[in-house]
């Protein structure tokens, strides 16, 4: 059966992971409708990843139609315990500079048309997002990076992603209002990402690619797509590096991690109280508790 423990979601130019060996496509169903994509499961290194284009492999999802719930369903049925976002993002911080790697370790949400919970239709349940990372696979991300010495990028451990609505870029004044909050960088699709990885006790953490300097930097020109996609580009060998590193010492040491008794005390409804049509639609979430 298709199976790894490990997930990678590839964003905005990271559409594939070159080093993937026996690869195998899984069309994976969910209660959620499809994921972005077929998910990839290849082996790195010896070890199984299953790896998913997260706007789908020709980039034809905005980060508005995501189907986060399917894509985060999808790598839970598949033994998914670790999950590492690549994503591209603006810096907020004159010390963030394009190409440099991030690990953010907080999010501020600023969307509002996402669904980021699996929960509801008779079913309550409240997750604890406090530390919306798993510290431990951060640390393990931010080992890898230091361990690789990547000539022009420097790592940032920590700092706040704030995840805006889009597509459309912010503007100055939003720009600046992010700055004053002290968010160091920002995107459009880590926090839904995050929460519903949460719900599912999957342990989650953000390699954070910097493309831009948004638009508040009057040195640096405002952000566009190709200025996304050419920086990206640049780093990418780089962050399929790190990944593969990530991949090798998570499968060494796999950290334990509060994300994956998350709902042992966050579901509030009654066990049997739950409706079944939700008991069944839920089950893989569910089904430890029951
Ligand atoms: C192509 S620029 C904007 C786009 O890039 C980022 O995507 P991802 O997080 O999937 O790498 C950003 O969140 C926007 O979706
Ligand atoms: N400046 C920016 N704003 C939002 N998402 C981004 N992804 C990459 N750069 C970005």
């Amino acid at each position: 059966m298709s199976h790894a423990k490990i997930g990678i979601i590839g964003g905005s130019g990271l559409y594939k992971m070159e080093a993937l060996t026996e690869v195998e496509e899984v069309r994976v169903e969910t209660p959620f409708g499809d994921p972005s994509d077929a998910v990839i499961l290849g082996t790195l290194n010896g070890t199984r990843v299953a790896f998913l284009a997260r706007h789908g492999r020709h980039h034809h999802l905005l980060p508005t139609e995501l189907p986060f719930r399917a894509n985060i369903y999808a790598m839970k049925s598949l033994g998914v315990e670790y999950l590492i976002s690549a994503s591209a993002v603006g810096s907020l911080k004159t010390e963030a500079k394009p190409l440099d790697m991030v690990i953010p370790d907080q999010f501020i949400d600023r969307t509002c048309h996402r669904i980021s919970t699996f929960f509801g239709e008779g079913v309550v349940a409240h997750v604890g997002f406090g530390d919306p990372v798993c510290l431990a696979l951060a640390r393990i991300i931010g080992d890898a990076i230091a361990s690789l010495n990547l000539t022009d990028v420097t790592l940032h451990r920590g700092g706040t992603y704030v995840c805006m609505e889009g597509p459309a870029f912010s503007t100055k004044a939003e720009s600046n209002l992010h700055r004053s909050w002290g968010a160091t960088v920002i995107g459009m699709t880590n926090v839904p990402e995050a929460k519903l990885a949460r719900e599912a006790e999957i342990a989650y953490a953000t390699l954070a690619l910097v493309t831009d300097y948004d638009c508040w930097h009057s040195d640096h020109d405002s952000v566009t797509v190709d200025m996304v996609i050419a920086n990206l580009q640049r780093n990418a060998v780089n962050a399929q590096k790190v990944i593969q590193e990530t991949v090798r010492r998570l499968t060494q040491n796999p950290p334990p991690s509060e994300a994956h008794s998350a709902l042992k005390y966050a579901i509030l409804t009654p066990l049997d109280k739950i409706p079944d049509a939700a008991k069944e639609k839920l089950n893989l979430l569910l089904k430890k508790y029951l």
